[in-house]
Protein backbone atom coordinates (compact mmCIF):
# COMPACT_ATOMS: atom_id res chain seq x y z
CA UNK A 1 0.00 0.00 0.00
CA UNK A 2 1.14 3.33 -0.50
CA UNK A 3 1.26 6.35 2.07
CA UNK A 4 -0.82 8.95 1.92
CA UNK A 5 0.30 11.69 -0.12
CA UNK A 6 2.11 14.60 1.22
CA UNK A 7 1.30 17.64 -0.14
CA UNK A 8 3.33 20.68 0.58
CA UNK A 9 0.16 22.59 2.74
CA UNK A 10 -0.32 19.51 4.76
CA UNK A 11 2.26 19.19 5.86
CA UNK A 12 2.25 18.69 9.94
CA UNK A 13 4.99 18.79 12.51
CA UNK A 14 4.48 15.01 12.41
CA UNK A 15 5.14 14.61 8.96
CA UNK A 16 8.02 17.16 8.91
CA UNK A 17 9.37 15.08 11.64
CA UNK A 18 8.88 11.95 9.30
CA UNK A 19 10.72 13.44 6.93
CA UNK A 20 13.32 14.62 8.90
CA UNK A 21 13.72 11.25 9.51
CA UNK A 22 13.70 9.84 6.12
CA UNK A 23 16.48 12.52 5.38
CA UNK A 24 18.65 11.30 8.25
CA UNK A 25 18.21 7.31 7.16
CA UNK A 26 19.03 8.95 3.59
CA UNK A 27 22.28 10.47 4.48
CA UNK A 28 23.27 7.51 6.58
CA UNK A 29 22.60 5.34 3.90
CA UNK A 30 25.06 7.39 1.10
CA UNK A 31 27.31 8.79 3.15
CA UNK A 32 30.83 8.21 2.37
CA UNK A 33 29.46 5.72 -0.69
CA UNK A 34 31.53 5.79 -3.81
CA UNK A 35 27.97 6.12 -5.26
CA UNK A 36 27.32 9.25 -3.51
CA UNK A 37 30.47 11.06 -5.08
CA UNK A 38 29.80 9.46 -8.44
CA UNK A 39 26.34 10.62 -8.65
CA UNK A 40 27.52 13.86 -7.20
CA UNK A 41 29.97 14.39 -9.69
CA UNK A 42 28.62 13.16 -12.40
CA UNK A 43 25.18 14.16 -12.41
CA UNK A 44 25.70 18.15 -11.24
CA UNK A 45 21.87 17.33 -9.77
CA UNK A 46 21.14 17.42 -6.19
CA UNK A 47 21.40 13.43 -4.87
CA UNK A 48 19.24 12.80 -1.91
CA UNK A 49 17.61 16.31 -0.72
CA UNK A 50 19.50 16.16 2.22
CA UNK A 51 22.54 17.16 0.38
CA UNK A 52 20.88 20.26 -1.26
CA UNK A 53 17.62 21.11 -0.06
CA UNK A 54 17.34 24.58 -1.92
CA UNK A 55 17.05 22.47 -5.04
CA UNK A 56 14.87 20.11 -4.69
CA UNK A 57 12.44 21.59 -6.76
CA UNK A 58 14.75 21.02 -9.75
CA UNK A 59 14.84 17.45 -9.56
CA UNK A 60 10.73 17.76 -9.92
CA UNK A 61 11.07 19.27 -13.63
CA UNK A 62 8.56 18.09 -15.61
CA UNK A 63 7.61 15.58 -13.76
CA UNK A 64 6.09 15.65 -10.49
CA UNK A 65 4.92 19.12 -9.28
CA UNK A 66 6.70 21.01 -6.20
CA UNK A 67 3.62 20.25 -4.17
CA UNK A 68 4.77 17.01 -3.84
CA UNK A 69 2.04 15.20 -5.38
CA UNK A 70 1.95 11.78 -6.70
CA UNK A 71 3.01 8.63 -3.82
CA UNK A 72 6.24 6.62 -3.37
CA UNK A 73 6.18 2.79 -4.56
CA UNK A 74 8.54 -0.04 -4.67
CA UNK A 75 10.12 0.03 -7.27
CA UNK A 76 8.18 -1.48 -10.98
CA UNK A 77 11.60 -2.01 -12.92
CA UNK A 78 15.37 -2.21 -11.74
CA UNK A 79 18.96 -2.53 -12.83
CA UNK A 80 20.89 -5.71 -11.16
CA UNK A 81 23.72 -5.31 -12.86
CA UNK A 82 26.49 -5.92 -13.79
CA UNK A 83 28.96 -3.80 -11.63
CA UNK A 84 31.17 -1.29 -14.33
CA UNK A 85 28.52 -2.70 -17.10
CA UNK A 86 27.32 0.92 -17.88
CA UNK A 87 24.65 0.66 -15.17
CA UNK A 88 25.29 4.26 -14.39
CA UNK A 89 25.26 5.61 -17.83
CA UNK A 90 22.00 3.53 -18.32
CA UNK A 91 20.09 4.68 -15.19
CA UNK A 92 20.85 8.40 -16.33
CA UNK A 93 19.93 8.26 -20.31
CA UNK A 94 16.36 6.52 -18.59
CA UNK A 95 15.68 9.27 -16.38
CA UNK A 96 15.44 11.93 -19.45
CA UNK A 97 12.21 10.04 -19.77
CA UNK A 98 9.07 11.48 -18.60
CA UNK A 99 7.85 8.29 -17.36
CA UNK A 100 10.53 7.27 -15.66
CA UNK A 101 11.47 8.43 -12.06
CA UNK A 102 14.77 7.03 -10.37
CA UNK A 103 16.95 7.18 -6.94
CA UNK A 104 20.12 8.67 -7.50
CA UNK A 105 22.25 6.45 -5.26
CA UNK A 106 22.25 2.97 -4.94
CA UNK A 107 20.02 1.98 -2.38
CA UNK A 108 21.53 -1.87 -1.83
CA UNK A 109 18.09 -2.91 -0.46
CA UNK A 110 18.28 -6.54 -1.75
CA UNK A 111 21.68 -7.56 -0.65
CA UNK A 112 22.86 -5.14 2.39
CA UNK A 113 20.35 -2.93 4.04
CA UNK A 114 17.27 -5.85 3.22
CA UNK A 115 16.97 -5.83 7.33
CA UNK A 116 15.59 -2.38 7.13
CA UNK A 117 12.17 -3.29 5.68
CA UNK A 118 10.04 -2.80 2.35
CA UNK A 119 8.81 0.71 4.30
CA UNK A 120 12.39 2.05 4.79
CA UNK A 121 12.84 0.97 0.88
CA UNK A 122 9.72 2.52 -0.30
CA UNK A 123 10.90 5.95 1.32
CA UNK A 124 13.93 6.23 -0.38
CA UNK A 125 11.57 6.28 -3.87
CA UNK A 126 10.82 9.63 -5.40
CA UNK A 127 7.08 10.20 -5.89
CA UNK A 128 5.47 9.14 -8.77
CA UNK A 129 1.99 9.55 -11.02
CA UNK A 130 -0.18 7.30 -12.28
CA UNK A 131 1.66 5.20 -14.49
CA UNK A 132 5.42 6.58 -14.21
CA UNK A 133 7.77 3.84 -13.51
CA UNK A 134 10.02 3.92 -10.16
CA UNK A 135 13.49 2.63 -10.52
CA UNK A 136 16.87 2.35 -9.14
CA UNK A 137 20.37 0.50 -9.75
CA UNK A 138 22.21 -1.84 -7.48
CA UNK A 139 24.86 -3.67 -9.77
CA UNK A 140 25.52 -6.07 -7.20
CA UNK A 141 22.27 -7.48 -7.05
CA UNK A 142 23.32 -9.73 -9.82
CA UNK A 143 25.96 -11.28 -7.69
CA UNK A 144 23.83 -11.28 -4.46
CA UNK A 145 22.35 -15.02 -3.86
CA UNK A 146 19.31 -13.89 -1.80
CA UNK A 147 18.26 -11.10 -3.99
CA UNK A 148 16.37 -12.71 -6.67
CA UNK A 149 13.82 -14.15 -3.93
CA UNK A 150 14.25 -11.44 -1.99
CA UNK A 151 12.86 -9.63 -5.18
CA UNK A 152 10.28 -12.04 -6.34
CA UNK A 153 8.72 -11.22 -2.93
CA UNK A 154 8.31 -7.71 -3.48
CA UNK A 155 6.90 -8.15 -6.66
CA UNK A 156 7.08 -10.74 -9.15
CA UNK A 157 6.07 -8.50 -11.57
CA UNK A 158 9.13 -6.95 -11.07
CA UNK A 159 11.14 -6.19 -14.53
CA UNK A 160 14.82 -6.96 -14.56
CA UNK A 161 17.45 -5.05 -16.77
CA UNK A 162 21.21 -6.16 -16.56
CA UNK A 163 23.66 -4.64 -18.53
CA UNK A 164 26.33 -7.40 -19.11
CA UNK A 165 30.42 -6.16 -20.93
CA UNK A 166 32.87 -8.07 -21.72
CA UNK A 167 34.03 -10.13 -18.86
CA UNK A 168 37.51 -9.32 -19.32
CA UNK A 169 37.41 -5.56 -19.63
CA UNK A 170 34.64 -5.75 -16.93
CA UNK A 171 37.05 -7.24 -14.52
CA UNK A 172 40.09 -4.95 -15.70
CA UNK A 173 37.51 -1.78 -14.73
CA UNK A 174 36.89 -3.19 -11.70
CA UNK A 175 40.15 -3.90 -10.35
CA UNK A 176 41.22 -0.03 -11.74
CA UNK A 177 37.71 0.62 -9.62
CA UNK A 178 39.87 -0.88 -6.61
CA UNK A 179 43.12 0.66 -7.64
CA UNK A 180 42.05 4.33 -7.87
CA UNK A 181 40.74 3.90 -4.02
CA UNK A 182 43.82 1.80 -2.91
CA UNK A 183 46.77 2.42 -4.79
CA UNK A 184 48.82 -0.16 -2.70
CA UNK A 185 47.00 -3.30 -4.03
CA UNK A 186 48.90 -6.84 -5.70
CA UNK A 187 49.25 -5.81 -9.91
CA UNK A 188 45.61 -7.64 -12.01
CA UNK A 189 48.30 -10.02 -12.81
CA UNK A 190 48.85 -11.72 -9.36
CA UNK A 191 45.05 -11.12 -8.25
CA UNK A 192 44.01 -13.18 -11.48
CA UNK A 193 45.97 -16.29 -10.93
CA UNK A 194 46.09 -18.66 -8.13
CA UNK A 195 49.83 -20.25 -9.41
CA UNK A 196 51.07 -18.01 -12.36
CA UNK A 197 52.59 -21.33 -13.35
CA UNK A 198 50.04 -23.26 -14.23
CA UNK A 199 48.03 -20.26 -15.16
CA UNK A 200 45.44 -21.28 -12.31
CA UNK A 201 42.74 -18.58 -12.40
CA UNK A 202 41.18 -17.55 -8.93
CA UNK A 203 37.61 -17.37 -9.55
CA UNK A 204 37.57 -16.51 -6.07
CA UNK A 205 38.08 -13.00 -6.77
CA UNK A 206 34.91 -11.24 -7.39
CA UNK A 207 36.90 -9.09 -10.17
CA UNK A 208 36.52 -12.81 -12.03
CA UNK A 209 33.68 -13.71 -10.21
CA UNK A 210 31.39 -11.31 -11.59
CA UNK A 211 32.02 -12.01 -14.82
CA UNK A 212 30.43 -15.44 -14.79
CA UNK A 213 27.61 -14.41 -15.97
CA UNK A 214 25.78 -17.45 -17.19
CA UNK A 215 26.28 -19.11 -13.37
CA UNK A 216 24.12 -15.97 -11.56
CA UNK A 217 21.78 -16.19 -14.57
CA UNK A 218 21.10 -19.41 -13.63
CA UNK A 219 20.55 -18.14 -9.95
CA UNK A 220 17.55 -15.80 -11.24
CA UNK A 221 15.79 -18.08 -13.66
CA UNK A 222 14.97 -20.10 -10.45
CA UNK A 223 12.46 -17.10 -9.97
CA UNK A 224 12.20 -15.00 -13.17
CA UNK A 225 10.78 -16.01 -16.32
CA UNK A 226 13.54 -14.79 -19.27
CA UNK A 227 11.35 -12.65 -21.02
CA UNK A 228 10.80 -10.65 -17.40
CA UNK A 229 14.66 -10.04 -17.98
CA UNK A 230 16.07 -7.71 -20.66
CA UNK A 231 20.16 -7.67 -21.26
CA UNK A 232 21.62 -4.68 -22.55
CA UNK A 233 25.23 -4.98 -23.79
CA UNK A 234 27.33 -2.46 -22.28
CA UNK A 235 29.43 -1.94 -25.46
CA UNK A 236 26.31 -1.52 -27.59
CA UNK A 237 25.20 1.04 -24.88
CA UNK A 238 28.58 3.19 -25.88
CA UNK A 239 28.49 2.71 -29.66
CA UNK A 240 24.52 3.12 -30.16
CA UNK A 241 23.19 4.47 -26.66
CA UNK A 242 19.88 5.25 -28.46
CA UNK A 243 19.92 1.80 -30.17
CA UNK A 244 19.81 0.36 -26.40
CA UNK A 245 17.59 3.02 -24.90
CA UNK A 246 14.83 1.91 -27.50
CA UNK A 247 14.97 -1.73 -26.55
CA UNK A 248 14.82 -0.58 -22.61
CA UNK A 249 12.08 1.53 -23.41
CA UNK A 250 10.01 -1.08 -25.13
CA UNK A 251 10.91 -3.47 -22.78
CA UNK A 252 9.25 -0.99 -20.58
CA UNK A 253 6.55 -0.70 -22.14
CA UNK A 254 6.51 3.22 -22.68
CA UNK A 255 6.74 5.04 -25.58
CA UNK A 256 10.09 5.70 -27.25
CA UNK A 257 10.79 9.12 -26.62
CA UNK A 258 14.26 9.07 -26.12
CA UNK A 259 16.13 8.69 -29.40
CA UNK A 260 19.54 9.36 -30.75
CA UNK A 261 18.53 13.27 -30.56
CA UNK A 262 18.85 13.14 -27.03
CA UNK A 263 22.93 12.17 -27.51
CA UNK A 264 25.99 13.79 -28.94
CA UNK A 265 29.50 12.04 -28.94
CA UNK A 266 32.20 13.99 -26.48
CA UNK A 267 35.27 13.71 -28.12
CA UNK A 268 36.96 15.09 -25.12
CA UNK A 269 35.03 12.29 -22.66
CA UNK A 270 35.44 9.63 -25.21
CA UNK A 271 31.68 8.53 -24.92
CA UNK A 272 28.48 9.79 -25.77
CA UNK A 273 26.90 12.09 -23.53
CA UNK A 274 23.05 13.73 -23.08
CA UNK A 275 22.64 16.81 -24.78
CA UNK A 276 20.32 17.96 -22.08
CA UNK A 277 20.52 16.32 -18.31
CA UNK A 278 16.84 15.61 -16.73
CA UNK A 279 15.73 18.83 -15.31
CA UNK A 280 18.65 20.82 -16.64
CA UNK A 281 18.95 22.33 -20.50
CA UNK A 282 22.78 21.51 -20.74
CA UNK A 283 24.61 19.39 -21.95
CA UNK A 284 25.91 16.32 -19.17
CA UNK A 285 28.90 13.67 -19.47
CA UNK A 286 29.44 11.40 -16.92
CA UNK A 287 32.04 11.88 -14.09
CA UNK A 288 35.44 11.32 -13.57
CA UNK A 289 34.61 7.84 -11.79
CA UNK A 290 33.24 6.51 -15.17
CA UNK A 291 35.52 6.38 -18.23
CA UNK A 292 38.90 5.81 -16.34
CA UNK A 293 42.15 4.91 -17.99
CA UNK A 294 42.55 0.99 -17.42
CA UNK A 295 46.07 0.08 -17.02
CA UNK A 296 47.87 -2.02 -19.65
CA UNK A 297 47.46 -5.60 -18.78
CA UNK A 298 50.12 -8.31 -19.84
CA UNK A 299 48.07 -9.57 -23.22
CA UNK A 300 49.02 -12.81 -22.53
CA UNK A 301 47.22 -12.71 -19.17
CA UNK A 302 44.18 -11.54 -20.92
CA UNK A 303 44.31 -13.98 -23.95
CA UNK A 304 44.26 -16.60 -20.22
CA UNK A 305 41.22 -15.10 -19.48
CA UNK A 306 39.44 -14.70 -22.71
CA UNK A 307 39.82 -18.79 -23.00
CA UNK A 308 38.83 -19.34 -19.09
CA UNK A 309 35.39 -17.22 -20.07
CA UNK A 310 34.91 -18.48 -23.43
CA UNK A 311 32.53 -21.84 -22.17
CA UNK A 312 30.57 -19.51 -19.76
CA UNK A 313 29.85 -16.95 -22.21
CA UNK A 314 28.77 -19.65 -24.92
CA UNK A 315 26.39 -21.01 -22.19
CA UNK A 316 25.45 -17.44 -21.54
CA UNK A 317 24.89 -16.39 -25.16
CA UNK A 318 22.60 -19.28 -25.50
CA UNK A 319 21.04 -18.65 -22.43
CA UNK A 320 19.91 -15.33 -23.29
CA UNK A 321 19.35 -16.12 -27.00
CA UNK A 322 21.96 -13.50 -27.81
CA UNK A 323 25.55 -13.17 -29.14
CA UNK A 324 27.41 -10.17 -27.51
CA UNK A 325 30.47 -11.21 -29.49
CA UNK A 326 32.95 -11.10 -26.70
CA UNK A 327 34.33 -13.72 -27.95
CA UNK A 328 34.25 -13.02 -31.95
N1 LIG B 1 28.17 7.33 -21.62
C1 LIG B 1 29.08 6.84 -20.79
N2 LIG B 1 29.93 7.65 -20.13
C2 LIG B 1 30.86 7.13 -19.29
N3 LIG B 1 31.00 5.81 -19.04
C3 LIG B 1 30.18 4.97 -19.68
C4 LIG B 1 29.19 5.44 -20.56
N4 LIG B 1 28.52 4.37 -21.06
C5 LIG B 1 29.07 3.30 -20.50
N5 LIG B 1 30.07 3.64 -19.68
C6 LIG B 1 30.88 2.68 -18.94
O1 LIG B 1 30.34 2.54 -17.64
C7 LIG B 1 31.37 1.92 -16.87
C8 LIG B 1 31.02 2.02 -15.41
O2 LIG B 1 29.95 1.13 -15.19
P1 LIG B 1 28.93 1.28 -14.00
O3 LIG B 1 28.30 2.63 -14.02
O4 LIG B 1 28.02 0.13 -14.09
O5 LIG B 1 29.90 1.17 -12.74
S1 LIG B 1 29.50 0.88 -11.22
O6 LIG B 1 29.35 -0.57 -11.08
O7 LIG B 1 28.27 1.60 -10.91
O8 LIG B 1 30.66 1.37 -10.44
C9 LIG B 1 32.62 2.66 -17.28
O9 LIG B 1 33.70 1.78 -17.11
P2 LIG B 1 35.23 2.23 -17.20
O10 LIG B 1 35.44 2.76 -18.59
O11 LIG B 1 36.03 1.02 -16.95
O12 LIG B 1 35.44 3.30 -16.17
C10 LIG B 1 32.34 3.05 -18.74
O13 LIG B 1 33.10 2.33 -19.68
Amino acid sequence: TSPPVRGSASRTAAGLLGSLRTKRLVYEWTAGSEELTERAESLMLPPPDVLAPGKVTRRFAGKVSPLGEGSKKPPQALIVGVKKGGTRALLEFLRVHPDIRAVGAEPHFFDRNYHRGLDWYRELMPKTLEGQITMEKTPSYFVTREAPARISAMSRDTKLIVVVRDPVTRAISDYTQTLSKKPDIPSFESLTFKNRTTGLIDTSWSAIQIGIYAKHLDNWLQYFPMDQILFVSGERLISDPAGELGRVQDFLGLKRIITDKHFYFNQTKGFPCLKKAEGSSKPHCLGKTKGRTHPNIHPEVVQRLRDFYRPFNMKFYQMTGHNFGWDD
